[in-house]
């Protein structure tokens, strides 16, 4: 009788993803693998090196704990994920947010990889965060919490290695008091460590505005290759915080009419238009569009309004297979990271409906947090003018090169925005090679 055959040694699969980055359902995570295999083809003999896409170099997690003003201890989880530096340093926001998780800002490092290299910036991709709801901390509770975060994520950062930036609910005081922490650590004051700083401590000009006014050169390139006239086209923005707020003013100021705008707290709906201003200084003031004068729509009525531009400008996951069916929008520009998951993106490319994705329509924020990057290192800086032309100048340029890519291989301009990153990115990895 014939022993069955068993392996002398099992040796585990030495190409097995780690178990925290292969599960079935692992969100945004998930969504930016799917979006890598749908890249692979396109990638020739590079496509060797895919897996370096799908795996983060480096990823840290940190204990935040910090003295509560009523004298208890709390605390909190942070992270900070650098996905690829191949190209340069890591580069990245950081949020604070309630439900940020280590498979979420995993996601977000690796769509800054992708962004970074779409819009030719010397740097890899990185994002950090908190699992913190900053709303409810005071102005002294939130600043022991950003320089204890800074100072635990502090060996693995710095003006050569990895740079931070403002995300979702964390600010130019933010960044300050980030600059200021690491200065201390390191014994000499080091402005090129985060970008979005204030004016005064060597930020840049413009950097404040140039998310939202990317996502508005986008919006206006795109809308040249479809025929619509911004004059009176109708806007739905989602998301009226920085990103947003500036996208939806700048629209405005060229004749656009914001017809709808939500945040987490309300919706606001005016089908001749809405006074932005008027709006964001009651959001300002309120921290909400909830209370501001309104015709009633809910939430679903929101996704289904018919308009040219819908801008999503929150958080991931927000246009899914559930909604997609239903936007009667002429084309989706995404100023948040991630809105749109891959199920809705194939609905949306069915419905004729173009997508401006993430990895390029909100890299103004990065590509203006490189000026000011530059700017410290040579202590010159520029005028509000000379940033915002350069600022269109390579926001245009990108487009029309993945535009033109789109054309050439009849795909969504989602994959051909990481044709030409991971192209880039790849090569990188190729002629740096693998060994030290
Ligand atoms: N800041 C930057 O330079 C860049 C940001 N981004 C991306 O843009 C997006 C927005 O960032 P940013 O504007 O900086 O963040 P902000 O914190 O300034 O604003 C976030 C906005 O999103 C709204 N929001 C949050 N949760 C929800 C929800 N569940 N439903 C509806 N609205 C919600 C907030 O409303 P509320 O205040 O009511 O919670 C707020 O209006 C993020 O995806 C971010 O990663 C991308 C590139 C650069
Ligand atoms: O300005 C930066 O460095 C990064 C901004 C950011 O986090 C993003 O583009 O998502």
């Amino acid at each position: 009788m014939n022993a069955p055959s068993v392996p002398a040694k099992t040796i585990a699969d030495p190409n097995a993803l780690p178990s925290y980055l292969n599960a079935d359902n692992l969100g945004p995570w998930g969504n930016y693998l799917q979006q890598v295999d749908r890249v692979a083809p396109y990638l020739g003999s590079l496509a060797r090196w895919i897996e370096t896409l799908k795996r983060p170099k480096r990823a840290l997690i940190v204990d935040v704990p910090i003295e509560l003003d009523n004298g208890t201890v709390a605390h909190f989880e942070g992270y900070r994920v650098q996905h690829n530096l191949s190209r340069g340093p890591g580069k990245g926001g950081v949020r604070f947010h309630q439900d940020v998780t280590l498979s979420e800002v995993m996601a977000l490092s690796a769509w800054m990889s992708v962004k970074n290299a779409a819009v030719n910036v010397p740097y890899g991709g990185a994002k950090g965060g908190i699992r913190v709801d900053p709303k409810l901390l005071s102005r002294a509770e939130l600043e022991r919490l950003t320089r204890r975060y800074t100072s635990e994520i502090g060996f693995i950062i710095g003006p050569n290695k990895d740079i931070p930036a403002p995300d979702v609910n964390t600010n130019e005081q933010v960044m300050a008091w980030m600059m200021d922490t690491y200065s201390m650590n390191s014994g000499s004051t080091s402005t090129g460590v985060v970008t979005g700083k204030p004016i005064s401590l060597g930020g840049s000009l413009g950097r404040k505005e140039a998310t939202g006014r990317g996502v508005f050169v986008v919006g206006t390139e795109a809308a040249k290759h479809l025929n619509i006239d911004i004059v009176g086209a109708r806007v739905v923005v989602q998301g009226l915080g920085n990103v947003g707020g500036v996208a939806a003013k700048l629209f405005h100021e060229a004749g656009a009419r914001v017809i709808s705008a939500q945040d987490h707290k309300g919706i606001v709906y005016a089908p001749n238009g809405i006074d932005v201003p008027a709006l964001l200084e009651h959001v300002s003031r309120h921290g909400s569009v909830e209370g501001y004068p309104t015709e009633p729509l809910d939430s679903d009525a929101f996704w289904a309004l018919e308009c040219e531009f819908l801008i999503p400008a929150a958080l991931e996951s927000q246009i899914t297979e559930k909604n997609a069916p239903f936007v009667r929008a002429r084309m989706v520009i995404e100023g948040a990271n991630g809105p749109t998951t891959p199920a809705a993106d194939d609905i949306l490319r069915e419905r004729n409906i173009l997508v401006a994705p993430d990895v390029i329509a909100n890299a103004g924020g990065v590509t203006v947090s490189y000026f000011e990057w530059v700017q410290d290192f040579s202590s010159f800086f520029w005028s509000e003018d000379e940033i915002n032309q350069r600022l269109v100048r390579i926001m245009q340029e990108a487009f029309g090169a993945v535009w033109q890519v789109a054309q050439d291989n009849r795909v969504t301009l989602r994959t051909a925005t990481f044709i030409v990153a991971c192209t880039r990115i790849l090569q990188a990895r190729e002629m740096r090679g693998l060994y030290p």
